[in-house]
């Protein structure tokens, strides 16, 4: 046990992002572990969020929206641009994932062949141990367009793809299991077949370096509440890359994505940018909240980041090992190059588990049917806290028998 210890004060010692958890707002008594679900908050949120209040709508009223809030969503896509590998003028910030998966797939269905002429292609592939949001909205945009669903996991496209593959929607990293897929492979075996493909980056945008514009991706989604710390409910982004951006004519023709919004015309005509993603107003208090979070990239290298993720979630797993030997089974990839900044854990009695746990103030989640999974922010855990929580899982699974 103090071996571990020891190892894990060493780890802490040595770690060159360990600054940036004074960063961040948190209860020094509580391991939290699920930053993959909701990120916690960086500490100089709440001023700013005062300021908006107090000053931006408290005095400025409505003459804030064109001093900063109309240009908002384009203004915070911007900021996460270079955490997806986007230039800028290619991501919004905007509605729900749920909401921009559907604009996305509506869109993507809609646009011209990717190989001229090549027509007829009605088939929408969908990751098939995807996060249920994906699934509901690819089969309610296939409903719309009239495409034909296909499930498949994203590394095994091979003899799926083909001549009737139009879309492909996939997650980057896997939320049940923290798995990470190949974008770069994924990408290139959809483009090989003549389809395009749609990535849900939730459970990997602020995990790891994310390179969409020199991979060619055609579309991305992605949340802001998870590893980007936006808060619950902080609104999603959506990556048009420029080459796409004339022909993506999303289902949600709102005022928001209008060309002259403010003419107040009476037919819709799209904005020629990013902007087209648009739809309705903008939730201010949650994108500017989102805006201010974002600051804690400031001088922060995602390369150290995902050094990071992989070494503690590889010292989580060992503590496991070690702890709990074979009482629990680790579902995650144990190569850390193909796992997320997450580890899944499988044990019958996982929902009562993760109670267990946080009355213990350990808190990670618990996902239907048997699966418990700790989530690792490298801006604010430590190895400290990955041993703690192994350990506490163990006295917890002792004291059940
Ligand atoms: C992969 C994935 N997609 C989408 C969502 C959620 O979508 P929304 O933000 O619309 O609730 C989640 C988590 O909630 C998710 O894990
Ligand atoms: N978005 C969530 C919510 O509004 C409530 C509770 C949890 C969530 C989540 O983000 C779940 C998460 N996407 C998951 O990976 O399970």
């Amino acid at each position: 046990m103090s071996g571990l210890a020891d190892r894990a004060a060493k780890l802490d010692a040595d770690d060159p992002l360990a600054a940036l958890r004074d960063r961040f707002d948190l209860d020094p008594e509580v391991v939290y572990l699920d930053g993959n679900s909701l990120g916690a908050p960086p500490r100089h949120v709440a001023a700013r969020m005062a300021d908006v209040i107090g000053r931006q709508w408290g005095r400025r009223l409505i003459r804030s929206w064109p001093e900063g809030w109309w240009d908002a969503p384009e203004r915070v896509g911007d900021r996460i641009a270079p955490l997806v590998g986007a230039a800028p003028g290619q991501v919004v910030v905007a509605d729900s994932t749920s909401v921009n998966i559907f604009k996305t797939l509506v869109a993507a269905l809609r646009m011209p062949p990717l190989r001229p002429g090549d027509n007829g292609r009605d088939e929408l592939v969908v990751d098939a141990a995807t996060f249920p949001t994906d699934g509901y909205i690819a089969a309610s945009a296939a409903e719309l367009t009239g495409a034909e669903l296909r499930p498949a996991l994203p590394d095994e496209l091979d003899g799926v793809l083909g001549e009737r593959t139009a879309v492909v929607l996939l997650n980057h990293v896997d939320y049940r299991t923290g798995r990470l897929y190949d974008m770069a492979q994924a990408t290139r075996k959809a483009h090989d077949a003549g389809a395009r493909v749609v990535w849900d980056l939730c459970h990997s945008a602020g995990v790891l370096p994310i390179e969409l514009d020199a991979l060619g991706v055609d579309l991305a989604v992605g949340c802001t509440y998870k590893f980007l710390n936006g808060g619950p409910g902080a609104p999603a982004f959506v990556y048009v890359p420029h080459r796409l951006q004339e022909k993506f004519h999303q289902p949600l023709a709102g005022w928001g994505g209008h060309r002259e919004p403010f003419a107040m015309a009476p037919e819709y005509e799209p904005a020629p940018n990013i902007s087209r993603a648009r739809a309705g107003t903008p939730d201010i208090l949650s994108l500017l909240a989102l805006e201010a979070a974002l600051e804690v990239w400031d001088g922060v290298d995602l390369a150290e980041v995902r050094a990071k993720g992989m070494a503690l979630t590889g010292f989580f797993a060992e503590c496991v090992d070690e702890l709990l030997g074979d009482r629990v089974e680790i579902v995650s990839p144990r190569d850390p190059e193909r796992r997320g900044h997450q580890v899944s854990v499988r044990h019958p009695a996982a929902d009562r588990l993760v109670t267990a746990l946080a009355e213990r103030e350990v808190i990670g989640d618990f996902r239907t049917p048997d699966v418990l999974r700790f989530g690792f922010a490298p801006l604010y855990n430590t190895y400290g806290e990955a041993r703690r929580a192994a350990e506490t899982l163990a006295g917890v699974l002792a004291a059940a028998g």
